[in-house]
C-alpha cells in the first residue's frame, strides 16, 4: 500500500533554488487545499493559477501563498480573439499560465497530486528534483546504461564517447506518479484497482529520435528554451478530443528538442496521484485519439524540420504547416489545430516580445 508523505513539521525553506526564476502553474476546477501538503516545498514560489470552467466560481487558495489567478474572463480579456486557442473545460488551459509567466522555468502540477514518500519514507520535494534535472545536462545522442551520468555517485560508463560527455541543455523534466498511474481509459477500465507502488530511483534522457507520452501532471521545463512549443492544443469544450493535450505538446516539443539539440528527461521525481478520474468520461474524451494516434505517431516520427528553423517559434510554425498538410486528411480537426498552433505563437510573441537592445540594457 503506497501512501502520501506526512509533511507536517517540515520547515519552509525561505531561500529555495530559483525562487525568483520559476513559476508554478496549476490548472484547476477545485479548491487548492492540496497546497497545504506542499507548503514546505512550494510556499516561497510564485503560483500562476489557471481557473477553468465557470469564472464566477471562487477558488480558495490557502493563506501565505503568493499567486496570480486567471479565469476564462481574464483569458478572453488578455488575448482577445486569440483566446480561441486556449482550451476551455480541459486541463489543457494550463498552457495559458506558461504564456503569461515571465520566468525562465515552469513547474506544472495537478491539484490532485500530493507529496510522495521515497522508499526510506522521506517526503519527496518534487520541485527540488525537477530543478536538479533541468540544471544539469542531458545525453540524448548516446544512451548511458547507468542512467543519469551527472548524478552524485554515477558517471558515464566504459565505451561512452568522451566527445559526447558534455551533454546538451535540458529543456524538459518529466516526473512520474505513485498510486494512481496515468493510464488511458481502456487500461483504467481493465485494471481499475491497479496502483503504482514501484519507486524507480532513476532519471534518464529520452534518446534523440524517440517520442514519449508526456504527462502534464508533474512536469517542469525551461520556458526560455522550449516554452513556445508547450502548447497543449485544442481540447475540451467544443472539441472532438480530450486528454491528449499533454500528449500533443510532448510530441511537438520532442521533435523540436531533437532538432535544436535540447534534452528531455524522465523519471524522478515522483508525486502521489490521489484521484482516478472517471474512466467512462475519459473514454469518451480519448476515443478518437486512440485511433488517430496510430497516424499521428508516424507523422511525428517522420518530421524533418529545416535547417533554417533555428528558433522554437520557427520550428513550431513549420510544424503547424506540416500538421495542416499531412494530418487534415485524417480529420478536419487538425486543420483547426494547425491554425490554433499559429494563433498560439502569435499570442505568445505578443505577450513575450523579444527583448530589444534597449530593453535588454534596462
Ligand atoms: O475540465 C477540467 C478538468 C480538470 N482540470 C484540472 O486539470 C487537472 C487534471 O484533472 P484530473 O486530475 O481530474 O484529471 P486526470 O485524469 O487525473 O488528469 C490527467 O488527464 C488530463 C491531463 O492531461 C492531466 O495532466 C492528466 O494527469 C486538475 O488540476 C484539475 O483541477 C481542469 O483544469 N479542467
Ligand atoms: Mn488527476
Amino acid at each position: 500500500m503506497v501512501e502520501p508523505a506526512n509533511t507536517v513539521g517540515i520547515p519552509v525553506n525561505h531561500m529555495p533554488q530559483l525562487k525568483d526564476e520559476l513559476d508554478i502553474v496549476i490548472p484547476t476546477i477545485r479548491n487548492l487545499d492540496f497546497l497545504e501538503m506542499w507548503r514546505p516545498f512550494l510556499q516561497p514560489y510564485h503560483l500562476i493559477i489557471v481557473q477553468d470552467g465557470d469564472p464566477s466560481k471562487t477558488i480558495a487558495v490557502p493563506e501565505g501563498f503568493d499567486y496570480e489567478l486567471y479565469n476564462r474572463n481574464d483569458i478572453n480579456r488578455i488575448l482577445g480573439p486569440k483566446a480561441s486557442c486556449i482550451s476551455f473545460k480541459d486541463s489543457a488551459c494550463r498552457c495559458f499560465g506558461y504564456m503569461v509567466s515571465k520566468k525562465k522555468y515552469i513547474f506544472t502540477i495537478d491539484d490532485d497530486c500530493f507529496v510522495a514518500k521515497d522508499p526510506s519514507g522521506k517526503a519527496v520535494n518534487a520541485l527540488e528534483q525537477h530543478i536538479k534535472n533541468l540544471l544539469c545536462p542531458s545525453s540524448p545522442f548516446f544512451f548511458n546504461t547507468l542512467y543519469d551520468p551527472y548524478r552524485e555517485g554515477a558517471d558515464f560508463v566504459r565505451g561512452y564517447p568522451f566527445s559526447l560527455r558534455e551533454g546538451v541543455s535540458t529543456a524538459v523534466s518529466h516526473g512520474l506518479w505513485l498510486n494512481i498511474p496515468d493510464y488511458d481509459a481502456p487500461t483504467q477500465l481493465v485494471k481499475p484497482k491497479e496502483r503504482n507502488t514501484r519507486y524507480v530511483d532513476a532519471v534518464m534522457t529520452i534518446p534523440k529520435g524517440t517520442l514519449f507520452p508526456m504527462c502534464g501532471m508533474n512536469l517542469a521545463f525551461d520556458r526560455e528554451l522550449i516554452g513556445p512549443a508547450m502548447y497543449f492544443g485544442l481540447m475540451g469544450d467544443g472539441q472532438p478530443i480530450g486528454r491528449y493535450d499533454d500528449m500533443w505538446a510532448g510530441w511537438c516539443i520532442k521533435v523540436i528538442c531533437d532538432h535544436l539539440s535540447l534534452g528531455v528527461k524522465t523519471g524522478l521525481p515522483y508525486i502521489y496521484h490521489s484521484k482516478a478520474s472517471n474512466p467512462f468520461v475519459n473514454l469518451k474524451k480519448e476515443y478518437k485519439g486512440i485511433f488517430w494516434q496510430e497516424e499521428i505517431i508516424p507523422f511525428f516520427q517522420n518530421v524533418k524540420l529545416s535547417k533554417e528553423a533555428v528558433t522554437v517559434q520557427q520550428c513550431y510554425i513549420e510544424l503547424s504547416k506540416m500538421v495542416k498538410e499531412k494530418l487534415s486528411s485524417l480529420d478536419p480537426y487538425f486543420d483547426k489545430l494547425a491554425d490554433a498552433m499559429v494563433t498560439w505563437i502569435e499570442a505568445w510573441d505578443e505577450l513575450n516580445p523579444p527583448a530589444t537592445a534597449a530593453t535588454a540594457k534596462a
